[in-house]
């Protein structure tokens, strides 16, 4: 049986007479990763703020360990909740071992000395998060990436049971982000820490959290795994915007193009999908093409020219860039125009 560690009932959040959120409530298990969820604005920050006793909550309650977070003095607070928030200080002249030094600061006495027990842990943590080749480093000399493995190794020398960071990928690359996700999916797997963080790589937080937070505007906080909000169809409501669909099958966002004139297209397989693709960006839509039809563009998948334009029954090009294909078929103006316009969604 997963014991709750975390417990959030009916909590309310926002800033004085501000309501940012109200309604949430949730549940944070043992060795979980859990992604929160949102547009911009929706809250995250203020939600992970208050749950880590950084700021008064506006109702309700957060319960650690069954404890009310706000009765728990700094010192208690630090030895079960570890942060990492953008908006925090950095200490630029710091190195990384300095750093994750700190992390072990609820544990020392008033001089914050280190003794052997303490190095040791500052020692596994920058190992664990592959930035000890870094430790007598800057700070203000780490790349973002490196920056975030500082931290995180921080917050596990600082050995609490819950870790909570905000945006931990924000102004990364693609492949650090998967680093970093992949690092924190490691340590939830293997030290059955629970990790909340929050973010706005949804295609990343759907293949490696447990769980998923939505936060959204006036609605209550939904929570579940990434499969069953996919079953539910929570993606779909939680994106709803002018523009944009979900695809709940590839776990992906289409643009919606508006289209006003449309084309036959002969053929299949992935040189079609591009065709179609690319003359969408055009606003030109793709129909499929009949016997009857006397113009039509035609894909042969196993040519190295795989792009061809029939003009009255004949071939008159063929392409193989479809850069240049679809610029030629812009300019020959054979696809039709379309009465009324309308609009579908990228692929
Ligand atoms: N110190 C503050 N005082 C008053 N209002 C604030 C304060 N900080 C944030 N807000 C407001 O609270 C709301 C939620 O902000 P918050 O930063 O928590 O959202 P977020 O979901 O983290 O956004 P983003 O995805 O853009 O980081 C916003 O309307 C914001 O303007």
């Amino acid at each position: 049986m997963n014991k709750n560690l975390l417990q959030i009932k009916n909590l309310s959040i926002g800033y004085g007479n501000k309501l940012v959120a109200g309604n949430l409530s949730a549940t944070i298990p043992a060795g979980e990763l859990i992604c929160l969820l949102g547009s911009n604005g929706t809250g995250k920050s203020t939600l992970m703020r208050s749950i880590c006793g950084f700021q008064p909550i506006l109702g309700g309650s957060v319960l650690i360990d069954d404890l009310e977070v706000n009765q728990l003095s700094e010192k208690e607070l630090s030895k079960r909740i570890a942060v990492v928030l953008t908006d925090r200080v950095v200490v630029p002249n710091a190195s990384v071992q300095e750093l994750v030094g700190y992390g072990r600061s609820p544990y020392t006495g008033m001089m914050g000395r280190l003794n052997a027990a303490d190095k040791i842990m500052v020692s596994r943590a920058m190992q664990e998060c592959g930035i000890d080749h870094k430790k007598d480093s800057l700070l203000s000399s780490l790349s973002d990436g490196e920056r975030q493995k500082a931290f995180i190794a921080k917050a596990l020398a600082q050995d609490t049971p819950l870790i909570i960071l905000d945006e931990p990928t924000a102004f990364l690359d693609l492949p650090a982000r998967v680093e970093i996700m992949q690092l924190l999916r490691d340590i939830a797997n293997t030290s059955q820490k629970s990790i909340l963080m929050s973010t706005h790589d949804l295609d990343l937080a759907l293949q490696l959290s447990d769980r998923l937070w939505l936060l959204q505007n006036g609605v209550p906080l939904i929570t579940g795994s990434p499969e069953d909000l996919l079953l539910q169809n929570a993606f779909q409501r939680m994106f709803q915007h002018k523009g944009i669909v979900f695809d709940n099958k590839t776990g992906l966002f289409k643009v919606m193009h508006d289209q006003h004139s449309q084309v036959a297209v002969k053929g299949h397989g992935f040189e079609y999908v591009l065709l179609r693709r690319a003359l969408s960006r055009k606003g030109i839509k793709v129909i499929r093409a009949n016997e009857e039809e006397s113009s039509w563009l035609e894909v042969k998948n196993d040519s190295k020219e795989a792009f061809s334009l029939f003009v009255d029954g004949e071939c008159i090009q063929t392409e193989s860039s479809l850069e240049v294909f679809v610029n030629q078929v812009m300019k020959m103006q054979v696809y039709l125009e379309v009465k009324s316009s309308c609009t579908i969604f990228s692929e």
